[in-house]
């Protein structure tokens, strides 16, 4: 197996996709659908999701050589969203010369379906908001998108989902399928990782919160009143997070009134919000080699060590994996955003694929629209990007002075490293009995730890859903850190030399550290560098997302969604509280509820804004 051509991502994306997602390739396509309920969410309860793809029952046809969106019918009748009529009126008007394709304006122009953009979106659908979301690719989901080769179906990003239980506040996964009418089954992940670590430290992250301090404290255990004050300090934190209705922390309405409701606990976050885990760690633990444990933890969560790992980041997931849980989304993780997708479109809002917004059209100091790359432009009251901050304030602005709160961001964060990823499908038999879903090695040397392919990332959703490969095989989805300079100025002959020779050095390990005879066992393998994550995720650099230049203060200078140009929002892993699909979900929440507030479908007070948005860009000042 691996002597055969090792074929990027990209390609296998252009080769395989475009046949199978055949419908997809016109340079815009509607997806117009009626609002009845539901047809696809509820299918996901009795279905493997990409039964839901069929080419069959693609939302597309041809036409005249032309796409066409499907018409959804009910009983005899063809329903379609009123705004779907009016997009596709607008494109009849087009009479040649420039395609001013809407005079029309939407409530909200969504750059991006990554979850961060489709949260964002279907909380102001919801709320009756006319959105258009704008996918440069032929998928939504972004990082957390999926793709399919002979049989396997992998998940573009991390298989790990937090806020995905039943219970609690933070479950914002589960609150986002549900604002759309959505349910996905999910199987519980019995452990979230399965940490390798030097030194022959071996720790399993049970579910159960007691048997993992028991494990925990079985290999420190005379830190044991250490280990068990710090995490307890993660508990109050998200105790507290947890008791909070999660709307924008930017809207001084629900922010007071919540100070009001529950003022302890939002004093506790408001402690917490410039502190950061590792400083919290040291004041109960001393052992370095535990210290060096909660580093690996942070480092899942932020790409940086606990030390640089905002406090209430930390709590939320060391916590919530005990709490509602690490659960899988039967079908993959790629389901989430098509059901959110499926959802939007519902609600009688839209989303465009192969939609490459090239620019924000800023008028008097107001984003009011977005060109495409092939010209088109659309306008809305307000633009909200889900593409980083970098992208959109260093690509989409063109000729906009950097707004002093962006400079700002970049003076604090800079871009995290992307990483190679491995999508491989083997033999079921190189896995041992009971093995675990989620693997975190680092053998030998705790200094590697933030170094490039220093650490390996390995999930293997198939442990727990097995319908995502064929019989007698499991996935292996295995990532490391790396840059994209890494990958730059060599010829194509080098690029796909170095992927093998990459490749193969982490097969080595893992075959030494967990499952000898891997090589042979290999069905299936693919790699992807930084330079495939920019070219499909759409990131600059590829980068994973924002990382603290220095040590931050917490979350203090984390932006939210609001920028320095008026009607322009950002959402996604650039803004409060960070990188994590979760994370992201919340940044959606926040950024749907603040642009409700100012299109006037939720309350608001002018005077009250001005004071809270200028006391918060104060705040970020002093990160
Ligand atoms: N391997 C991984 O696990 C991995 C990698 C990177 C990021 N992440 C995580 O993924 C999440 C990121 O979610 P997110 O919501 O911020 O965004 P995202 O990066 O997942 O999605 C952004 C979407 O916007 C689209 N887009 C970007 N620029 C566009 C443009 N100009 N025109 C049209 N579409 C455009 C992209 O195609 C993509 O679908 C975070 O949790 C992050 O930490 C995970
Ligand atoms: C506003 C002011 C000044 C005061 C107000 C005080 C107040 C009320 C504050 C409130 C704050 C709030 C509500 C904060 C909320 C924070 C939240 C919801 C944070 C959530 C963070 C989630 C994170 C960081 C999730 C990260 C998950 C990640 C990165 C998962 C991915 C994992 C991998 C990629 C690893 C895969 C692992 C293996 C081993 C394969």
């Amino acid at each position: 197996m691996l002597n055969s051509p090792f074929i990027s991502v990209p390609e296998i994306l252009s080769h395989h996709d475009m046949p199978k997602f055949g419908a997809f390739t016109s340079t815009i396509q509607t997806q117009n659908f009626s609002s009845h309920k539901l047809p696809f969410c509820s299918k996901l309860k009795t279905q493997s999701l990409f039964a839901a793809y069929p080419l069959k029952s693609s939302p597309f046809r041809r036409d005249n050589g032309e796409l066409r969106a499907n018409r959804r019918k009910e009983g005899s009748t063809t329903v379609r969203s009123q705004l779907a009529q009016d997009l596709e009126r607008t494109v009849e008007m087009d009479g040649g010369g420039r395609r001013m394709d809407s005079k029309k304006e939407f409530d909200a122009i969504v750059i991006g379906s990554g979850i961060g953009g489709l949260v964002a979106a279907t909380q102001l659908a919801v709320k009756g908001a006319r959105v258009l979301v704008l996918e440069k690719y032929v998928i939504p989901g972004g990082s957390s998108g999926f793709y399919q080769r002979d049989g396997y179906t992998f998940d573009v990003g991390s298989s790990v989902m937090f806020g995905f239980s039943d219970k609690g506040n933070l479950n914002l996964i589960t609150q986002a399928l549900e604002a759309v009418g959505c349910r996905m089954q999910v199987i519980p992940d019995p452990t979230t990782v399965h940490f390798h670590l030097p030194n022959n430290l071996s720790v399993r992250v049970h579910r159960e919160y007691d048997k993992f301090i028991e494990e925990l404290t079985s290999k420190f255990p005379h830190e044991k009143e250490g280990i068990i004050k710090f995490y307890s300090e993660c508990w109050k934190i998200f105790n507290s997070l947890n008791s909070l209705e999660l709307k924008s922390l930017e809207e001084p309405l629900y922010l007071f009134g919540q100070f009001f409701q529950k003022p302890l606990e939002c004093l506790t976050l408001a402690y917490y919000l410039p502190q950061n885990a590792g400083d919290i760690a040291r004041k109960y633990i001393k052992d370095p080699q535990l210290l060096s444990f909660i580093d690996a933890e942070c480092f899942i969560v932020s790409t940086v060590n606990a030390l640089q790992t905002p406090m209430i980041n930390a709590s939320m997931v060391l916590c919530d994996r005990h709490y509602g849980g690490i659960n899988y989304p039967v079908g993959g993780v790629g389901g989430i955003a098509k059901s959110l997708a499926e959802g939007l479109v519902n609600q009688g809002s839209e989303i465009l694929y192969k939609a490459n917004v090239t620019g924000i059209i800023v008028e008097q100091g107001k984003a009011i629209g977005v060109r495409l790359s092939n010209g088109k432009e659309f306008f809305a009251k307000t633009i909200i990007s889900n593409a980083t901050r970098w992208d959109t304030f260093g690509k989409l602005l063109k000729g906009e002075a950097l707004p002093k709160e962006e400079q700002n961001f970049q003076n604090v964060y800079v871009k995290a490293p992307s990483f190679l990823s491995i999508h491989m499908g083997v033999k079921a038999e190189v896995l041992p009995p009971d093995t675990d879903c989620h693997h975190f090695v680092l053998e030998s040397d705790w200094t590697r730890l933030e170094e490039p392919y220093g650490s390996i990332f390995l999930s293997m959703p198939t442990i727990l859903d097995s319908s995502l490969a064929p019989e007698g095989r499991h996935i292996l989805h295995i990532f490391t850190t790396s840059s994209i300079e890494d990958w730059e100025g060599i010829s194509t002959e080098e690029y796909e030399a170095k992927k093998q020779l990459v490749a193969d050095k982490i097969i080595s390990r893992l075959e030494n550290k967990l499952f000898p005879g891997l090589r042979s066992s290999i069905d299936f393998m693919e790699v992807g560098t930084p330079k495939t994550h920019r070219r499909y995720l759409a990131r600059v650099e590829g980068t994973y997302g924002p990382m603290p230049r220095s040590i931050p203060k917490g979350l203090l200078g984390m932006p939210f969604n609001t920028t320095g140009i008026d009607g322009l929002y950002c959402v996604g892993d650039s803004c409060f509280p960070g990188q994590g699909v979760i994370a992201v979900a919340f940044s959606g929440v926040m950024c749907a509820h603040r642009v409700a507030a100012d299109i006037g479908l939720e309350k608001k007070s002018p005077i009250l804004d001005a004071m809270l948005l200028g006391l918060l860009g104060w705040f970020r000042t002093l990160a």
